[in-house]
């Protein structure tokens, strides 16, 4: 049995960034990740007049509840979704005149239901280029509150972002979606809301803030679960094989998690504990028909094992990872076939056949992380595998591949 020491969520961390800058008092971050995306996010804090304080293993925040210390600031959220759409958001709810740009991928996402909620809730908000997309200027003068309605069916980070604003209104904010996708992360954001103080009630479709503010805390990060998918899919693939991830069991926040339920339908033995997870290889892979909207990132995942399968792999409802670093269901497509599979796709599933993975074979990884790190899966059987662009693993994981060889070789 191989254990992995997966680092720290992606997701927590630019949640508990955007809680601890916003709360009353000094907040300690335990095991942060630290990737270009959670760097970005950190230092866009910095740029927007909060104190940040990084060492390892720890990132300590003064917040400022009346929102940034900075009258100005140009705040450049690089490749990260999270940074790009919580930080104009947190912004929005102090007083000065702040521009947000972001990579050119990020620039192509989309933005406007979130910024043309923002606009509904009184805020100055101009995008500098092309409606709806990054850059934009916000120039902010605090948030009254009120009521929203929000279509949240291309990303949830709309839905999370003005969630966590809500405390810091004067009045509350009551936000009804008409359609949400990716629900697990808003769970997220729930909870840690509450473990930051806030006051948050969901009755149906509707969010209910309280406009409490948030309280500081010393705050430990989970391991990242999408980042977890590579291990337990490889410990899936290889008979013989199991791999532990400590840290991440039935306590866990992250929804993506539930990608072992895949695996165990698949026919991977999967244990969860209090304590961690194990998957274990049973020398069976079936093909099924999988809905993953509500844990995306780990389509690639499952796309890249797919044709280690005795059947096909089909999955279904996954449109918005067209809109992520990549449109993912083109990249899993186009790379599955450059290794001889044969794939079929539609606005929002692909299907993938069993088949023999044949080398050699360059990745197009088109900069998305989550290409280079689900071949990597492939690549356990299939020689001559190379990437295009390895090292865009830093936006989450910078050590990717010297861990994921060492756990390779390591029997
Ligand atoms: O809120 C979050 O931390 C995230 C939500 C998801 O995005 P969408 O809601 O856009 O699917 C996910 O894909 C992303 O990696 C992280
Ligand atoms: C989609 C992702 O990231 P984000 O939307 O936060 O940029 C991801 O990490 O797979």
């Amino acid at each position: 049995m191989t254990v992995i020491d997966i680092p720290g969520s992606k997701s927590v961390t630019a949640r508990a960034l955007f809680l601890a800058a916003a709360a009353e008092g000094t907040t300690t971050l335990l095991g942060p990740l630290v990737s270009d995306d959670t760097e970005g996010f950190a230092e866009g804090l910095t740029a927007l007049g909060y104190a940040v304080r990084r060492e390892p293993g720890a990132w300590h925040i003064e917040g400022r509840p009346a929102g940034p210390g900075a009258d100005t600031a140009d705040v450049y959220c690089r490749d990260g979704a999270t940074t790009a759409r919580f930080l104009p958001t947190l912004a929005a709810a102090g007083h000065g005149t702040y521009l947000f740009d972001a990579s050119a991928q990020m620039r192509r996402r989309p933005l406007a239901p979130l910024t043309n909620a923002l606009r509904t809730l009184g805020v100055d908000l101009r995008h500098g280029e092309k409606e709806g997309h990054h850059p934009l200027d916000v120039h902010a003068r605090g948030v009254k509150g009120g009521a929203l309605t929000l279509d949240a069916g291309q990303s949830s980070q709309y839905l999370t972002a003005l969630l966590m604003l809500g405390p810091l209104t004067a009045e509350g904010l009551d936000i009804t979606v008409t359609d949400l996708v990716s629900e697990p992360y808003v769970e997220i954001t729930l909870a840690m809301m509450r473990a930051f103080g806030a006051d948050v009630r969901q009755e149906g479709r509707t969010y209910r803030v309280a406009p409490t503010g948030y309280r500081a805390r010393t705050y430990g990060i989970e391991p990242d679960a999408s980042t977890a998918s590579y291990f337990f899919a490889a410990a899936a693939l290889e008979p013989g094989r199991s791999v532990t991830v400590p840290g991440l069991g039935t306590g866990a926040l992250q929804g993506d998690l539930a990608f072992v339920d895949v695996l165990r339908r698949m026919g991977a033995a999967v244990e969860i504990t209090d304590a961690g997870t194990t998957v274990r290889s049973t020398g069976t892979l079936r093909g099924l028909t999988v809905n993953m909207r509500d844990i995306s990132d780990t389509m690639p995942t499952l796309a890249a094992l797919a044709p280690f399968a005795e059947g096909p792999v089909r999955i279904e409802d996954v449109a918005n990872t067209r809109v992520k670093e990549c449109d993912r269901l083109d990249a899993c497509a186009e790379n599955l076939r450059r290794l001889g599979i044969t794939v079929h796709t539609g606005p929002d599933w692909i299907e993938i056949h069993p088949g023999t993975p044949t080398g050699p074979a360059e990745i197009a990884t088109h900069g998305d992380h989550r290409i280079v790190m689900s071949f990597a899966v492939t690549a356990l059987r299939t020689p001559g595998i190379t990437f295009d662009d390895p090292g865009c693993v830093k936006k989450t994981f910078p050590d990717f591949h010297r861990v994921f060889d060492t756990f390779a070789h390591t029997p």
